[in-house]
């Protein structure tokens, strides 16, 4: 299972799922776009794995027109007949990992391992167990946008379960704590001249939309503030954790979009730990964030070319004319950029390790943090971070992002999303880059 990473994009044809193998697969949970499966099957290249799978559009069987538009298609070099979604959104990955730190040869922060073909029945007999089982997820029956739990893409995507693949935690994995953190929008735009937060504005639209009951107060870029400012984002995502905060340990979940666990001394270790894991991963973070600011801010104006810019790039390709790099690579920019504002970060954490004992088990992607608890003691935790959802995002998208960004600036208030008051680190931080 510690295997060297295949590249994604080029593995594509090494790995099938047959019908045998979905006996061996248990579904396990879904976003708006995927659903994933747990395999516990024999084939060691598929254990260690979840088996990730493109949603399907209600309604839209067959019909790919928005997932790999001629535009993604030509951005991202592809023949528009060839390829699919799923090897499209692989090539938009090694862009976005492209510049990420390798641990000796392996890009630790990655969990996609293989992109793999997935026969037709396979498929369908996975769609099957996906409608039986999706009960349980009844939140996510139907995704925001009435896209379906099944899926008719014939490629899907094997996620690292670092649980399952890192020695430290492989001995009880059914006791590592899984803390996910979608942290969205980072970098404001400028508004009368301060540069206010997408996520307050946004949050007050969703409330005001009926999506949401209530507004949470997290902000996200006090995630790169400093210890007062991540303590007070991590406060923010405990006390309305939406789809923002979820943290599991097995199969118990502690928080997610229902609400905190009422279990006290969960709530206080990971009121006490959550902030030093953040603090301790600032760069993976960071990382996040450069994506963020190379692809554009949150203004309507952002949003705005980038509409026309495709709608320039159809024109031309329309009568075969020549396309510009900088044109393509602009647009590959932002799409990173739109890819880093909607990935999550994902901890893989256990507790009250034994520090020399966890050295001698040599795995460099695995850090330690400490945290003080509720008695005052210091207790250290071994943990791996991963992005995880780090997903293509299509050009085809250009006008429902415009539309959005243009709602969300209609329900900025200056004087409470610039909040620059409590933030005096940004900045310092914008100035940096
Ligand atoms: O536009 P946003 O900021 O609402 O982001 C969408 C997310 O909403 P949220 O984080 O709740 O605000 C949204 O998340 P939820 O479905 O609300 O959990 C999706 O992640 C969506 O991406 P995609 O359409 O599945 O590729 C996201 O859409 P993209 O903007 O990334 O295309
Ligand atoms: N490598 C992984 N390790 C552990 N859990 C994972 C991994 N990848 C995905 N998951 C779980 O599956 C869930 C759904 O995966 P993912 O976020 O990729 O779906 P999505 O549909 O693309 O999300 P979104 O709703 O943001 O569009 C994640 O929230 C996480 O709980």
């Amino acid at each position: 299972m510690r295997d060297a990473r295949a590249s994604a994009s080029t593995s594509a044809a090494v790995i099938r799922i047959t019908a045998d193998d979905v006996a061996h697969y248990a579904y396990a949970r879904e976003g708006n776009a995927h659903v994933v499966f747990r395999y516990t099957g024999p084939r060691p290249e598929l254990r260690g794995a979840l088996l990730r799978l493109l949603k399907t559009p209600a309604g839209a069987r067959g019909d790919r027109a928005w997932r790999c538009h001629t535009v993604d298609a030509l951005v991202w070099g592809a023949d528009r007949d060839e390829a699919s979604w799923t090897t499209l959104d692989a090539a938009a990955r090694d862009a976005f990992f492209a510049n990420a730190p390798t641990t000796s040869g392996r890009a630790g922060w990655r969990d996609d391992r293989a992109v793999v073909r997935v026969d037709g029945d396979a498929l369908n007999a996975l769609a099957l167990k996906t409608t039986r089982d999706a009960a349980h997820e009844t939140a996510r029956a139907e995704g925001r946008d009435g896209r379906v739990a099944n899926a008719a893409e014939a490629f899907g995507q094997l996620s690292e379960v670092a649980a399952e693949t890192s020695r430290v935690f492989e001995d009880d994995v059914e006791n590592a704590w899984v803390i996910e953190i979608k942290p969205k929008s980072f970098v404001g735009a400028i508004v009368n001249g301060r540069r206010a937060w997408r996520f307050p504005a946004h949050q007050r639209l969703k409330v005001a939309r009926g999506e949401r009951e209530a507004a949470s107060s997290y902000v996200p870029v006090d995630l790169l503030g400093g210890d007062a400012d991540v303590r007070r984002a991590c406060e923010a995502l405990m006390a309305c954790p939406q789809n923002n905060l979820r943290v599991t340990r097995g199969a118990r979940v502690f928080v997610d979009a229902r609400g905190v666990t009422a279990d006290a001394d969960v709530v206080s270790t990971l009121s006490r730990v959550l902030p030093n894991l953040v603090m301790n991963a600032r760069e993976v973070f960071e990382f996040i964030f450069h994506h963020q600011l190379r692809g554009g801010d949150d203004a309507v104006k952002t949003y705005r070319d980038v509409h026309e810019l495709c709608e320039r790039l159809n024109a031309t390709r329309q009568r075969a004319g020549e396309v510009s790099e900088d044109l393509l690579e602009r647009l590959r920019s932002f799409v990173l950029g739109q890819m880093a504002k909607d990935c999550s970060v994902l901890f893989t954490v256990t507790f009250d390790v034994n520090v020399s004992d966890i050295e001698s088990r040599d795995d460099d992607l695995v850090r330690f943090a400490t945290f003080v608890d509720a008695d005052g003691a210091t207790r250290a935790c071994a943990y791996r971070a991963q992005i995880i959802d780090a997903s293509l995002k299509s050009l085809a998208k250009t006008s429902a992002w415009l539309r959005l960004a243009e709602d969300i600036d209609a329900s900025c208030v200056a004087d409470a999303d610039a909040d620059d008051s409590r933030r005096d680190f940004v900045n310092a931080l914008f100035a940096s880059t």
